[in-house]
């Protein structure tokens, strides 16, 4: 997992500097932040969060699930060849690099080039600071090859054989322009304005090579990604994370979440395949049921977030127990009983997701839900566990508007392009 570090000077640095007026100021705001992010591991003021962009894996999987979100899926233009491909990676991973340090995207940034020339950054990130920004990109499958079968940037042969479109699941109200996408970027952040800064920059920088085909905007995690973090609530109220996969698990990280060599292709050893899904809510139907019926639904308390089988938030589940009566005590269409390993071959998932409301409908109804992210070792694991979610109780809550699957390649060094592994 990267570690949060210390780097360059931020946005606010700068700033301050300018302020200051002095080089010695620049040596004091840097060892300030780095003091900041040393000592408290990444967990004390959240704007003052780094975490290192270059690494074995790309940030944003296992590190600590933050507070805010900004996907976004784009398209390559109808015309755009194999050197644009990397041209635009390579564009992409130094804007990132930068923007994850807090810095402008380049050198002269929102403010310092020629007022005659749009600048480089466009600026209302200014005077905010890193925020814990990961970036962390992804190809989907046609990226490969075109639904019609069109290998347009010679890559159709580095296809992973795993990354297909996901099938239709029972239930799904799928909206094509909601779905799929040839590249992705998981932008998060502690602060809304850095995330969203940031997808705005890589869709400019992308101008005429790839263009926005969808975004979702994400509030309130709906996992916890480690044991220092709280388990948060979903839109339902429910504490949603718990028996998520954790950062200190390392054997698991290694068993469900990164790609290893053998599991091949070798471009995508270290990297890992995230699958999207906006799952409507319908709030307003469930906020009229009863308390027990949410939670025999859920399959775990509503205050605690403790198995209906017994026992404390972090209290294993029990499927085997009964009530007084006879019946189970995790109901057998609950939501965690159909989810959980031991129905599904042992897979576990690493659930990356957050809440969204977009509005509301012409009946009055908030547009509102969770916008499921999970990282996995195969997405044909992801397939297993919603095929067995199609008894769940909470369906008659839900519904399927988007989905997408992208492979993640593994992290890269300094002087790297995230697109290096692929294109060769
Ligand atoms: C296909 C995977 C999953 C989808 C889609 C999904 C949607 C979804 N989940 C909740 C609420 C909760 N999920 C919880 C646990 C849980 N969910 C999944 C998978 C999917 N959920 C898994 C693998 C697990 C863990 C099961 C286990 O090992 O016990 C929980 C309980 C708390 C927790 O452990 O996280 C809640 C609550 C909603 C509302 C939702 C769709 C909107
Ligand atoms: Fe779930």
């Amino acid at each position: 997992m990267p570690e949060p570090s210390p780097s360059d000077l931020s946005r606010r640095g700068l700033l301050g500097l300018a302020a200051a007026g002095g080089v010695g100021a620049v040596a004091g705001l840097a060892a300030g932040a780095a003091a900041v992010s040393a000592a408290d591991g990444g967990g004390g003021s959240a704007s003052a969060r780094r975490y290192d962009f270059y690494g074995r894996h790309q940030a944003g999987i296992t590190t600590p699930a933050q507070d805010r979100l900004h996907f976004a899926a784009f398209d390559m233009s109808a015309d755009a060849s194999r050197d644009d491909l990397a041209a635009l990676l390579a564009d992409w991973t130094e804007a990132a690099a930068r923007m994850t340090q807090g810095l402008e995207v380049g050198e002269s940034g929102a403010v310092g080039g020629s007022p005659y020339a749009p600048p480089e950054d466009t600026g209302e990130a200014l005077g905010l600071p890193a925020s814990g920004l990961t970036l962390t990109f992804g190809f989907g499958p046609t990226l490969f090859e075109t639904a019609d079968g069109v290998d347009r940037f010679g890559i159709a042969d580095r296809r992973p054989p795993a990354l297909e479109p996901l099938p239709r699941f029972t239930g799904d109200a799928l909206v094509p322009e909601k779905s799929g996408g040839d590249l992705c970027v998981q932008a998060c952040a502690d602060d809304p304005q850095v995330a969203v800064h940031a997808i705005r920059n890589l869709s400019r920088i992308a101008f005429g090579r790839a263009s926005l085909r969808w975004s979702q905007l994400g509030f309130g995690r709906t996992s916890s990604t480690s044991t220092s973090q709280t388990t948060p609530r979903n839109l339902f109220g429910f504490k949603d994370g718990t028996a998520n996969i954790k950062a200190e698990e390392p054997d698991a990280v290694a068993e469900h979440v990164w790609v290893s060599a053998d599991d091949g292709p070798g471009w995508l050893a270290g990297g890992s395949y995230l699958v999207a899904r906006r799952i409507r809510m319908i709030i307003e139907s469930w906020d009229r049921v009863q308390l027990a019926e949410q939670e025999d639904l859920v399959g775990r308390t509503k205050g605690e977030g403790g198995p209906m089988s017994g026992g404390g938030e972090f209290t294993e589940l029990d499927l085997t127990a009964t009530t007084p009566d006879g019946a189970p005590a995790i109901a057998d269409d609950a939501h965690v009983r159909l989810a959980h390993p031991d129905v599904n071959g042992g897979i576990r998932l690493l659930r990356r997701g957050y809440n969204f409301v977009d509005g509301n409908d012409e009946l009055g109804r908030l547009d509102a839900g969770l916008f499921f992210l999970s990282f996995q070792r195969d997405p044909a694991r992801f397939v297993a566990v919603q095929r067995s979610l199609a008894r769940d109780g909470l369906n008659e809550y839900l519904r399927h508007v988007g989905s997408a699957v992208f492979a993640v390649p593994p992290g890269v060094q300094a002087g790297a392009s995230i697109g290096d592994g692929l294109l060769g």
